[in-house]
Formats: C-alpha cells, structure tokens, sequence
C-alpha cells in the first residue's frame, strides 16, 4: 500500500482508491469519487476504520486494487485532545456550515421543495438551518464536552419532530452526515458512526439555553437572513462566545460574500453566472468569506471559504480587515436591511441627507451588513424596526466584536453599548442600532437621531 509506514497515513490526510476490479466502496467511509471507491481519512481512528474496511472486502495493504494517496502534509493536528482554542474551533465549525450552506442554496435555486418547511410566522426555514445548528452544536459538544457547552440558538425541534415533516428530517440527518463526514479536512474529528435522526434532534434541541448575564453560553443564528438565503442570495452563518454578558468572540460566516467589493452590485444570478464562466481556481479568493474577531486583540481577520477538496490548514490565508477611513458624510455609504419591513428606510433617507450622504444605500441581508461595515465597504450600518420588535441576541453578537474589534464603534441609538446580558432578546434597546466606522460619523448619526426621531412616527 504505497511506501508509507502507518505512522505516515495519521499524520497526512489520504485518499483510498479501490480500482474498478472492486466495485464496492469501504463500507462506512464516505464515497467521494464512488465508481472507484474513494475515500478519504485524516485521523489515526479514520486510518484504522480503512484498514479494517478493505479487510473486509478481502483486500489487504499490498493488493493491487489498492491505491493511497497521501495528499498532503497535515497543517495541523486532527486528533480529539490537540490544542485548538474556542475561537479556531468556531472558524472551523462555521467554515463547514458555510459549505453546508451552498450546497442546500444551490438546491433551493434549482427548487427542490423538500428544503423549505414554513414555521408559525411563516418566514422560511430550510434545511440549512437546522442541519447548521445540529452540526455546531454536535461540534461544540464533541470538542469541549456536552457538559461544557451552553448554546442560544434560532431554531427549535418542534416543527421539525412532527409526523408530516418526516420527509423534511430525513433531508436534515443526511445533510448533517454528510457535512460531519467532511469534518477531517478542516481537522476535526467527525463521528464514529452516522448519526441517526434522534442523535440529529438531540444536538438540535440541545441549543435551548436561555443566555443571561452570568457565564458562558454560545449564541449560534445558523443562517441569518433566511430570505436571502432562500432567494439566492446574501445570509450568514453567525456564532458568538459571551461570557458574563460580554461578547469574548465572534464568527461570520458570509458564502456570498464576494472578495471583492463592486460584486456586491451584481444581482447574485448574473454573478453565479460570471462564476460559471470564470471559474475559481484555488487560489484565487472568489466568493465566501468568514469573519472573526476576539474581543480585546484589537485585530479582525477575513478567510476565504475552503475550496472544494481542500484541507483546511490554521489561519488559512486569513488576512486583517479594517474599518473605512471615510470620515466625510459625502462619500459616505450606509448599509441597511434589505426589507423595509425590517426597518424605516424612510427614516435612515432623512437620516442620511440632514448629515450630507450623498451615496445610495448598500441594501443587503442578514448580518453581512457587519462583515461590510468591517472590511469598509461601507462606513455606517442602521437599523430601525417597527414599535415592539425585540431584536435576539444571535442577530447580533457576532457582528458587534468583529466592528469593534476592526476599529468601529456599536451602540444603540442612545449611544449605549447593545446588552447582551439579559437573555434572548436585546432588552432596553434604544430606539435601534447604529455602527459606524469611526466615533466622529457615529457621533454625528446619534445627533441627527436624536434631531428627528421624535417627527418620524416610528
Ligand atoms: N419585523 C422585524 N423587524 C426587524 N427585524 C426582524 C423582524 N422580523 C424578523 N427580524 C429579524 O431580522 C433578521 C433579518 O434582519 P436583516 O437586517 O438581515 O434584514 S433583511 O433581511 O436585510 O431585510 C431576521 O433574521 P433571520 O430570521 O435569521 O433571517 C430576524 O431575526
Ligand atoms: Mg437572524
């Protein structure tokens, strides 16, 4: 079996390839290129299996039919105990969420009607968004211990254990499989058999923690932006780390997101399109980016997505991102929620022309509004809901130390920090949310609130 020595195999990842004399692919491993039976591994636990596999097809490590291939050197250890910290954990986890994300967008583009499920109020839950929070959650719980991990979440199992949504459960137990069965090319350890559909519910409904002030709990939204999401378009995959009512860390996941600025202007059919014509090759940065800062490093970095067939090696050509210098209102941009029901774009007009913007809004959904305020495509984020609207906690948190920590400043419209303290919802939220790029532009916001809020009618 090649020249390699065992020792070789759980240290770089490999590939199995069994020649067509042997049409059955190693029992229990992922068939990746199936007619000849690939399968992959990057774990000692994983080598194992595969030894024992091709044993049972009655081939042993000098047949023939036999092929290794050792792809590459291992960046880093894949084995449970090594040392990756809660902020490299929750990069890697989001990296794959954001892979699981695009594979069930690109069947939403296509519709396949088994993917969208309406929840009470009718907004759009898709099989992302419960397969992301069960693979999360299942990974949190894998590397720091089931009793270590405290987890808010969107998306609850009602719906989903109800006895029409069978076919719907059945989507969401293989998509997880299959995403965890990718976990060793970002050096995670998947699990050792595929999880079944009470496994599934079981990390799901695992993220019922109420948050508060005391502690550490995880805030996971596992696709912000359903509607995006749903019109093929922007969302985001968004996890935080609050500890004591402080956000310590957060990570986001934007699989649109374009590497370069002036994309966001394209309507996201002509760039799948462009895409398609020009396809990314490994290097290049196309499309996919996740965000991630922890508080206090003054430092917020940006990674491209993991490019299929890739192992995923830290810090993976994260780079820093910074806020926008712009600090004249007239070249300024604001970005908003797409959905004028989800806040008065009315208001930030008025907003915007009593301080001298001039630019038209940068309109996009979910939390990609935060990734856009830091890397500075934009200097000033608004967000203005309708009386009695709540905003959650995961809506946010990511986003507000990933701003801060590349340089912004977050607040309500008071100017008071957003309070991530009492529980699911924002609670004492003044008027709405504001970040800007610089004190000076959020200054000016604030002032200009608070000179025509009262008339708004909001
Ligand atoms: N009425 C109302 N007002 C304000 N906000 C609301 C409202 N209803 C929902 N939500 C929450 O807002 C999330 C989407 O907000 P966005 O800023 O991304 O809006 S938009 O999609 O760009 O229009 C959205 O997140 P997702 O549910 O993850 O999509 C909701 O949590
Ligand atoms: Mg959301």
């Amino acid at each position: 079996m090649g020249g390699l020595s065992t020792s070789a195999y759980v240290t770089c990842s490999w590939r199995i390839g069994i020649s067509s004399t042997s049409s059955r692919p190693p029992v229990g491993l992922k068939s990746t290129e199936s007619q000849l039976g690939f399968c992959r591994g990057r774990s000692a636990r994983d080598w194992a299996r595969a030894r024992a596999d091709l044993s049972s097809l009655g081939l042993g490590c000098s047949s023939a039919a036999v092929v290794v291939v050792v792809e590459e050197e291992m960046g880093d250890a894949a084995v449970a105990g090594s040392g990756f910290d809660e902020l490299e954990v929750a990069v890697r986890a989001v990296q794959m969420a954001c892979l699981l994300c695009q594979g069930v967008q690109e069947k939403l583009v296509a519709k396949d009607s088994n993917q969208v499920q309406s929840k009470d109020d009718n907004s759009p839950v898709t099989v992302a968004d419960w397969s992301v929070q069960a693979v999360v959650s299942w990974i949190l719980s894998q590397r720091f211990g089931r009793e270590n991990v405290s987890i808010v979440a969107e998306e609850d199992t009602e719906s989903l254990s109800e006895a029409d949504a069978a076919g719907l459960l059945d989507s969401v137990v293989s998509t997880v499989n299959e995403c965890l069965a990718e976990a060793w090319r970002f050096g995670l350890e998947g699990p050792r058999v595929a999880l079944g559909v009470n496994d599934v519910l079981d990390a799901i409904g695992r993220c019922n923690s109420v948050g508060g002030g005391e502690g550490r709990f995880w805030a996971l939204d596992p696709v912000d932006g359903t509607l995006g999401f749903v019109r093929g378009d922007q969302y985001a995959v968004a996890l935080a780390l609050i500890e004591d009512g402080e956000v310590v860390l957060g990570v986001l996941g934007c699989p649109n997101y374009p590497m370069r600025k002036e994309w966001l202007n394209y309507h996201q059919r002509y760039y799948r399109l462009m895409s398609k014509l020009n396809p990314p090759s490994a290097d290049s940065w196309d499309r996919g980016c996740v965000f991630y800062a922890r508080r206090g490093s003054g430092e917020a970095w940006m990674q491209p997505l993991l490019h299929k067939d890739k192992v995923y090696s830290w810090p993976h050509s994260a780079r820093p991102v910074r806020v926008s210098s712009v600090v004249d209102p007239a070249l300024a941009t604001i970005c908003e929620p797409v959905e004028k029901a989800n806040t008065s774009h009315s208001f930030t007009a008025g907003l915007a022309q009593s301080v001298g913007i001039r630019n038209q809004p940068l309109r996009v959904y979910s939390m990609v509004k935060y990734a856009a305020i830091a890397r500075g495509d934009a200097e000033i984020f608004m967000k203005f809901a309708r009386a009695g609207y709540k905003e959650k906690i995961w809506d946010h948190a990511a986003g507000v130390v990933i701003i801060q920590e590349a340089g912004g400043v977050v607040t309500d419209a008071g100017g008071k920090p957003l309070d991530f303290s009492r529980g699911v919802y924002l609670e004492c939220l003044d008027r709405g949310i504001i970040a800007c790029s610089s004190a000076e532009m959020h200054e000016k916001i604030i002032q200009a609130v608070d000179a025509s809020y009262g008339s708004s009618g909001l």
